[in-house]
């Protein structure tokens, strides 16, 4: 099998947008047309599943938000796996978002259980946290060379608080440069013939700057850039970090869960057709915004 890079950054050619639908289901939100998500699983997969079908026309990946179906206990854990199953069987690569990290021998665990066949989540990738330590990525590293996955890793992250931690000065240098700089190793292990590698850099949207610094420190690196939409950033914003080739859709993909799961029109929609069209419009736009901001 292809590395998993090339699979990606093949697909989002395809798709011609770096849009990544992400999956995030909140229960006082999933419209009451799939029964009530606060009471009943079935509703979520419902949900779930008609998102998918949408998704699968406008973008080439999906992010499953995993705490967000975990706190639907053993259902909703399930859920995800039926989830992750239809949009890998529909073609789109399935990017888990579990944001793991423990020692190295938990980790053999979670790796397992994220990126592992069954009764492994087999998803393409999964999101990892580094500031334990590079020793707590290694397992996930190993399963991915082994079964061309992808392992994306927290740099600079989009939330409010990001530079708490990760802007602090170590040496002259912010932390989250030098867990980038760390990451040279682990991104030539998971390079592709695209030159592209499967170690991605979670890049959030809302900090620009950062992003274009860290593409300088991680040119290889494919990113994953969360906080367009619903977070306030920009599609400009969002492919900041990306970098210019000759189709100038080059660098990673863009997340968007919110903004194209919750959008106004399909909050108001009465029926079911209704919802579809509203859902379909939120993610035609998002992918031709962000495509037309990968041209500039
Ligand atoms: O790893 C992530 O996906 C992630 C990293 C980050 O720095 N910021 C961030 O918002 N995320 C995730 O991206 C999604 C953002 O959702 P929206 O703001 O609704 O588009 C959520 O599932 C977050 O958990």
């Amino acid at each position: 099998m292809s590395a998993y890079a090339d699979r990606l950054i093949e697909a989002v050619r395809r798709k011609d947008t770096p849009l990544c639908v992400g999956l995030d289901p909140f229960t006082d939100r999933i419209p009451a047309l799939f029964g009530d998500a606060r009471e009943d699983t079935s509703a979520v997969l419902k949900f779930g599943a008609s998102i998918i079908e949408i998704a699968q026309q406008h973008a080439a990946v999906l992010k499953p938000q995993l705490g967000l179906f975990e706190q639907f206990g053993e259902m909703g854990y399930a859920t995800a796996r039926l989830l992750t199953e239809q949009a890998r069987g529909a073609g789109m690569i399935v990017l888990l978002d579990a944001k793991r990290g423990d020692i190295g021998t938990t980790a053999e665990g979670y790796a397992r259980a994220t990126l592992g066949p069954k009764p492994g989540f087999d998803a393409d990738c999964v999101t990892v946290n580094p500031y334990m330590g590079l020793d707590t990525l290694e397992p996930f590293l190993s399963v991915a060379e082994r079964a061309s996955k992808g392992v994306a890793v927290l740099v600079r992250t989009s939330n409010p608080g990001a530079g708490d931690v990760q802007d602090l000065q170590v040496g002259g240098a912010p932390v989250w440069r030098r867990v980038g700089e760390m990451l040279s190793g682990a991104t030539q292990r998971l390079k592709g013939v695209s030159g592209w590698s499967g170690l991605m850099a979670v890049a959030g949207a809302t900090y620009p700057e950062e992003a274009r610094a860290l593409r300088e420190v991680m040119p290889d690196a494919l990113f994953l850039v969360p906080g367009y939409g619903a977070q306030g950033a920009s599609a400009a914003d969002a492919v900041a970090g990306f970098v210019t080739k000759p189709k100038g859709l080059e660098g990673g993909v863009v997340s968007s869960s919110r903004a194209v799961l919750y959008p106004q029109a399909a909050q108001a929609a009465k029926n079911m057709s209704e919802w579809r069209a509203a859902i379909g419009d939120a993610m035609a736009a998002a992918a031709a915004e962000l495509r037309a901001a990968c041209a500039r």
